[in-house]
């Protein structure tokens, strides 16, 4: 079963569509220059909407200590996802599960960098966009190496129309999303939500048949 991480909420009413669509997780980006980002604040507010069983992320790009700490104090349970230039020591140093974001470029070597991240939960696989993340870019799939590591996120791009593809291709243990299921910047759109799941749920199915 491919889990589905939706990213850049802003709104109550998106949390609530996200949890309804079922998604597994929902990313707050704290502190980056984006138009979906929130603070630790509004995060734990958004976080309250979450049910058992539904992952806050917390999604940083080279951000301070000050602001790591600030972050999960908001959300003690949150999994931080690092997705700027941060080091392994950098990200052991929160001492709490992580992500880690990879910007798949050609020659990129996902085997060293999955082995350099080893304490990561995942490894987040996107597309180099300026400012990061957020893009709504595709990257070249055929980039990943088959088996380079056990639990991959395939983000950059997505949407209802492509996740299906891509979850036959990469066989990930979860897809990520923001800009596909928006309406604007940071304004999600329930249906395109709705759209997604939906999509990989039958793309989960297609690969049981
Ligand atoms: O979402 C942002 O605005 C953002 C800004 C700066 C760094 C990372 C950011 N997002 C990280 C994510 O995990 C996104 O879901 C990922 O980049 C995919 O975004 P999209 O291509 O728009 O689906």
């Amino acid at each position: 079963m491919t889990r589905i991480k939706i990213c850049g909420l802003t709104r109550e009413a998106d949390v609530e569509a996200a949890v309804a669509a079922g998604a597994d997780a929902i990313g707050f980006v704290f502190y980056a220059k984006s138009p979906r980002a929130v603070t630790p604040e509004r995060a734990a507010v958004l976080a309250r909407l979450l049910p058992a069983f539904v992952t806050p992320v917390g999604l940083f790009v080279n951000a301070t200590d000050a602001e790591l700490q600030a972050g999960m104090a908001a959300l003690p349970n949150m999994l931080v996802q690092f997705h700027g230039d941060e080091s392994p020591a950098d990200c052991e140093r929160v001492r709490r599960p992580y992500l880690r974001a990879a910007a798949m470029v050609p020659g990129f070597d996902l085997v060293d960098f999955s082995t350099r991240f080893s304490s990561a939960q995942g490894i987040l696989l996107d597309a180099p966009v300026a400012g990061y993340g957020g893009g709504g870019k595709v990257f070249d799939w055929s980039l990943i190496p088959p088996n380079a590591a056990s639990h991959l996120v395939l983000s950059g791009g997505l949407n209802a129309a492509n996740v299906g593809d891509g979850i036959a291709r990469v066989r990930p243990w979860a897809v990520d999303v923001s800009s596909g299921v928006e309406v604007s910047k940071g304004i999600k759109s329930a249906d395109l939500i709705h759209e997604f799941c939906r999509a990989v749920k039958r793309a989960d199915a297609e690969l049981l048949r």
